[in-house]
């Protein structure tokens, strides 16, 4: 596991977004797994500045997003769609139709969730993984339970969860209860896995991801299986590991 400690916001950026287009330039047909949340906000706002000064292009990349909440329709300002409309795809050259984010409006979640799992297999491996790390040690959002799902499913969303979330919305009451996230399994498979976490409140738990068992209770512990992890984080997260 290769753990780049950053010493400044912009750094951290940088060396985020820095990764992803070093691929896009070796490969630029790669498939990139995303995330959303606001770790990897200024990321993406540092890969538009790439394509905009022409030294990455998405054009012939594809991208497939870990998660998207139940009940969201792609036009709701905190649907993860729109999210990644409005921090990244409308700002760079990638094709509309190969950006892929799970469908949260359909009338069987569950369904939905097994299209996904499907696209996702058809699409082939994915080159790099982008994770943010929920303070319950969630990824995408699975969250911390006695038993974890491989594949593509439907998630009851934890209060500390929707509580996180709620300064997104109106009210918590506005959080959606559910969502429909990459499984454990799924995330595992992606060739390299670039997790991002910054600000105090996250040291204890990536500490306890990357260093503490291998457990249900704590799914980004999971990544401790992974042979290809490259972790980002500030100062601040980055004091106990
Ligand atoms: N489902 C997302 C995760 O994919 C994200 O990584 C995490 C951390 O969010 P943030 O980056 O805002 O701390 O919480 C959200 O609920």
């Amino acid at each position: 596991m290769n753990i780049i400690k950053t010493t400044s916001e912009q750094q951290f950026n940088e060396t985020g977004a820095g990764i992803i287009a070093s691929l896009l330039q070796s490969n630029p047909r790669a498939i990139l797994g995303l995330a959303t949340g606001s770790t990897p906000v200024g990321v993406y706002e540092k890969l538009i500045e790439l394509y905009r000064e022409g030294s990455v292009s998405f054009k012939q990349a594809s991208t497939y997003n870990l998660d998207e909440y139940i009940g969201l329709p792609a036009n709701h300002p905190e649907s993860y769609r729109w999210f990644m409309n409005e921090k990244l795809f409308n700002h760079v050259d990638i094709l509309p139709e190969n950006t892929h984010v799970p469908s949260g409006i359909e009338a069987d979640p569950q369904k939905a969730a097994e299209d996904y799992a499907r696209l996702l297999d058809e699409a082939g491996q994915i080159d790099l993984q982008l994770l943010g790390l929920g303070h319950n040690g969630h990824v995408g959002f699975n969250e911390p339970s006695d038993v974890l799902q491989g594949p593509p499913h439907i998630v009851k969303l934890d209060e500390r969860t929707r509580e996180a979330n709620a300064r997104f919305f109106n009210s918590i009451e506005e959080v959606p209860t559910h969502a429909i996230t990459m499984g454990i399994g799924s995330i595992l498979k992606a060739k390299q896995i670039l997790l991002m976490a910054k600000g105090e409140d996250k040291a204890d738990i990536i500490a306890t991801a990357l260093k503490g068992p291998i457990t249900t209770k704590c799914p980004a512990s999971f990544l401790q299986t992974h042979s290809n992890v490259v972790v980002v984080v500030d100062q601040a997260a980055g004091r106990w590991i």
